[in-house]
């Protein structure tokens, strides 16, 4: 499972966390890492002057230490934010955007495979109704995930609808969580926010909606946000969902993500399988991206 650990540095910083000593090597050798690891420039420089810093007062020469303090620094930064999923309501009404492509269905049935694994009941709205085939590829995962199905009675049946369905089915059978998927066309934004907002006041008629979780994808890192914009305006999201972490060599996007647009990371994604989605622990992700 080599491939899975790919976002992390440790291999870019074998050479900086393995040398005798801390030298003026070492901050361009980890500046380069961060860059790499999309980091972003601010980040990157916050951390490097901060470690600076630490190191001159802690007057340390071993880099261990210094692999210690960036764990530490990466670790306290990524626990800002709260990764906690709210699903307390019932039903717990979760809507799933986010740009085609990006692995939004895939996430929805591993979303309800894990919502299952935690012993819950799940109701699955195929609202991105412009495809039949996106509507059957998200039918498999979901019953592979042995969650419910609504579908739309017909190729192009107004989304707002199947999302009423939806939940209405929730409620009628005590259906735990209820996931709405939704388009992801991005050609014309007005139109697919307009629908968004739609589905959310029609789904609000019967009950509240716990969470507007974004799909992100690793491997376009920060360049995949400047797409994203729109949700995060418009769309109410409470929360990120990174993917394809596994085929990813941006590591540092997970931190730069949440700073950027300020909302919590609460689901990540590393590999194609429907076990392949857990939840997010900043002590742990610090732990292994680091070392
Ligand atoms: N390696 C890896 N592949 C993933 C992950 N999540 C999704 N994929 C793959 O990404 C591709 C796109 O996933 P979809 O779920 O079809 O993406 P989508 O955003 O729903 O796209 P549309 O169905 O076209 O709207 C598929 O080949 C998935 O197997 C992941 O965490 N890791």
């Amino acid at each position: 499972m080599a491939e899975r650990a790919s976002w992390s540095l440790g291999a870019a910083l074998r050479g900086v966390f393995g040398a005798k000593r801390i030298d003026e090597d070492t901050w361009d050798d980890l500046e380069s890492a961060l860059i790499r690891a999309d980091f972003g420039p601010a980040i990157t420089e916050e951390l490097v002057d901060r470690l600076r810093d630490d190191v001159a007062r802690f007057r340390t020469t071993d880099p261990k230490d210094l692999q210690r303090m960036l764990r530490e620094r990466v670790e306290d930064r990524l626990a800002k934010y709260d990764p906690t999923l709210k699903l307390t309501e019932r039903p717990a009404v979760v809507l799933v955007v986010g740009v085609n492509g990006v692995g939004k269905t895939t996430t929805i049935g591993k979303f309800a495979y894990y919502l299952r694994n935690l012993g819950r009941s799940v109701v699955v709205g195929a609202a991105d109704t412009f495809r039949a085939a996106a509507v059957e590829q998200l039918a498999t995962w979901a019953t592979r995930a042995g969650s419910v199905v609504v579908r739309p009675e017909r190729e192009g049946q107004d989304p707002a609808s199947v999302a009423f369905q939806t939940v209405e089915l929730a409620k009628r059978d005590g259906v735990e969580v209820a996931i709405i998927d939704t388009a992801g066309r991005l050609q014309t934004k007005g139109g697919l926010m307009d629908e968004l907002g739609k589905i959310r006041r029609v789904v609000e008629k019967q009950a509240p909606v716990s969470e507007v979780l974004l799909v992100l994808d690793a491997t376009t890192g920060q360049n995949g946000l400047a797409q994203a914009e729109a949700f995060i305006e418009h769309a109410g999201v409470t929360g990120l969902v990174i993917t394809k972490l596994d085929g990813s060599a941006k590591g540092g996007f997970v931190l730069a993500v949440q700073e950027k647009t300020g909302l919590p990371i609460k689901l990540i994604g590393q590999g194609e399988g429907i076990g392949d989605l857990t939840g997010f622990t900043p002590h742990v992700f610090a732990q292994k991206l680091v070392g």
